[in-house]
């Protein structure tokens, strides 16, 4: 057994354990020989308690660092825009640089991100979104059918959904009133489907007025969260090219605002919010 030091970081609530695996063999040792369960440190009864955990490690090419992200399951995920900021913002308070003026180019599953502090914020470019597919086929439409109507949702929930990818998969539901969606019993249902090989994140959303998206999330490996960086900034590529918002919106989380800025296809979506440390720590691993 060792001890091993982490520090836990927020963006708008969604939460992660960070391990700095540049000169050592943490990440290696993990991959290997498990030396720690992902699920068990995120257990928010028994463990640190997380929405995931960031290893960061040593980049492959001339940029700063690269990031490797794991759901609370333990699924390792493509990209997290929340994680992406909270990684930032433990390079910045941990490395001898300390200079918000630079820019930081982060090597992820779903290519180089580059992330610049504006101010107190940090604002990263998150990638061309996909826009896989316009509306759902049969499949899901049965699976939201088959619950019991008492169980379920507002009244005009019509399961017109868009498939919308940033480097990880992104199920976005438009309704007219978010407070009468249950998550707990729509999530599951569709965070695995056949669309979706490899699950799929699922939003719901309100357009409040054309500069902002009220959001319930449901993350694909994580469950109910109180934010999903590159869920608000999906969200945001379908509202607009479904009219339905401004270029530049606010996405409004359970756990905070996410500022999300696109209107080209061929353009990166712009994602500006928050990352905070709450503590460090160490833990025994094997
Ligand atoms: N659950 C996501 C990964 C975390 C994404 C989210 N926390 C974010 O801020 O983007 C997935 O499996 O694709």
């Amino acid at each position: 057994m060792k001890n091993i030091t982490f520090e836990k970081y927020q963006g708008n609530g969604n939460d992660f354990v960070v391990i700095d695996s540049r000169g050592n063999d943490l990440y290696k040792n993990y991959k290997t020989n498990k030396i720690f369960d992902i699920k068990q440190i995120c257990n928010r009864q028994f463990g640190i308690g997380a929405d995931g955990v960031i290893f960061i490690e040593e980049p492959k090419e001339d940029n700063y660092a690269k990031m490797i992200i794991f759901n609370s399951d333990g699924s390792e995920a493509q990209m997290c825009g929340n994680g992406i900021r909270c990684l930032v913002e433990y390079l910045h308070l941990n490395d001898s640089m300390n200079n918000k003026n630079i820019e930081y180019k982060i090597e992820t599953k779903a290519g180089l991100k580059i992330a610049k502090y504006i101010n107190d914020e940090i604002t990263v470019k998150m990638g061309v979104p996909i826009l896989e597919c316009q509306n759902i086929p049969t499949t899901i439409e049965k699976k939201i059918n088959s619950i019991p109507s008492h169980e379920f949702i507002e009244k005009d929930f019509n399961n017109m959904g868009y498939a919308v990818g940033m480097g990880n998969p992104h199920l976005i539901f438009f309704v007219k009133d978010i407070e009468s969606i249950i998550l707990s019993r729509l999530g599951p249902i569709l965070e695995k489907n056949e669309l979706f090989p490899e699950k799929t994140n699922v939003h719901f959303c309100q357009i409040l007025n054309r500069d902002n998206i009220k959001v319930k999330v449901w993350e694909r490996g994580a469950g109910p969260t109180l934010a999903c960086g590159t869920g608000a900034c999906a969200i945001h590529v379908a509202a607009y090219k479904l009219g339905l918002c401004n270029s530049q919106t606010i996405v409004t989380l359970p756990g905070g605002n996410l500022k999300i800025d696109w209107s080209k296809d061929d353009c990166e979506v712009m994602m500006t919010g928050n990352a905070k440390k709450v503590f460090s720590g160490s833990m025994l691993v094997n």
